[in-house]
């Protein structure tokens, strides 16, 4: 486990980029026709279709990685989980806080000495203030929720955590800049909202104090993924 806090000025670094797409072929020409992307996010469709092929990929490109497969199970299933998947050598690697303080420990005794930093998925930015009171039947804000998940990953032992801009700012406040912050829920002005909820620009997500930025659809899915990348990257500097 290492505490990754992104010191980096460059903005560029801070943008970690989704390959959301179905296969090794199609992530590694993505890879090359950005090779400005420093960080990659490989998630759950890519890693099971063709996960230990991409991220040797990526190590032999010297690409910093995001191993997204957001790990919710019973405490020994997701440490022993964790044994497996730390051994990839990813940068981060996610587990749901929402598994529960047992199940965050004995994942991070496992991520422990590794160099792999787990990082603790709160409420997906995807779910709406409506969708947590009405199906998820939970009674508090999403700002509350959030908080009190991101709590308990930090009591558990973790240093890291996956929110939506809009929770950065007041959670900055409250645990300080040796936390680690990557927020999804980026949209570009003007860009398709598609199925987030929770979203801000570029721009507003790193004033309110994230570390990371990931950005999927944005780029992946542009006509021009370079030229989306480069807008991006004007407008964060
Ligand atoms: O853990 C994540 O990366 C994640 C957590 C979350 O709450 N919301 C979320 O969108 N993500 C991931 O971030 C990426 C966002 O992609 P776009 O919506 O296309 O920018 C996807 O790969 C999601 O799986």
């Amino acid at each position: 486990m290492k505490i990754n806090l992104n010191p980096e000025t460059d903005p560029q670094s801070k943008i970690i980029v989704a390959m959301d797409v179905p296969s090794a072929a199609e992530a590694i020409n993505l890879c090359d026709r950005l090779p400005q992307v420093s960080f990659w996010k490989v998630g759950l469709e890519l890693f099971i279709a063709d996960g230990s092929t991409i991220l040797r990929e990526l190590k032999a490109r010297d690409k910093k990685i995001f191993l997204d497969l957001k790990l919710h199970d019973i405490p020994n299933t997701v440490a022993s989980a964790c044994r497996v998947a730390t051994k990839y050598g990813a940068d981060f690697l996610t587990i749901h806080a929402s598994g529960g303080s047992a199940m965050m420990q004995a994942a991070q005794a496992e991520a422990q000495g590794s160099s792999t930093q787990l990082l603790a998925v709160s409420l997906l930015t995807s779910i709406s203030a409506t969708e947590l009171a009405t199906d998820l039947k939970v009674s508090l804000e999403v700002s509350e929720y959030v908080s009190k998940l991101v709590l308990l990953a930090k009591e558990s032992g973790l240093t890291g955590a996956v929110c939506s801009p809009h929770e950065v700012k007041n959670l900055r406040s409250q645990l300080g800049d040796d936390f680690c912050f990557v927020t999804p829920g980026v949209r570009p002005a003007g860009a398709a909202v598609g199925d987030q909820s929770r979203v801000m620009t570029p721009q507003e997500a790193i004033a309110a104090g994230a570390n990371y930025l990931v950005i999927g659809r944005p780029i992946v899915a542009a006509p021009d993924p370079v030229a989306a990348w480069e807008k991006i990257c004007q407008a964060l500097t």
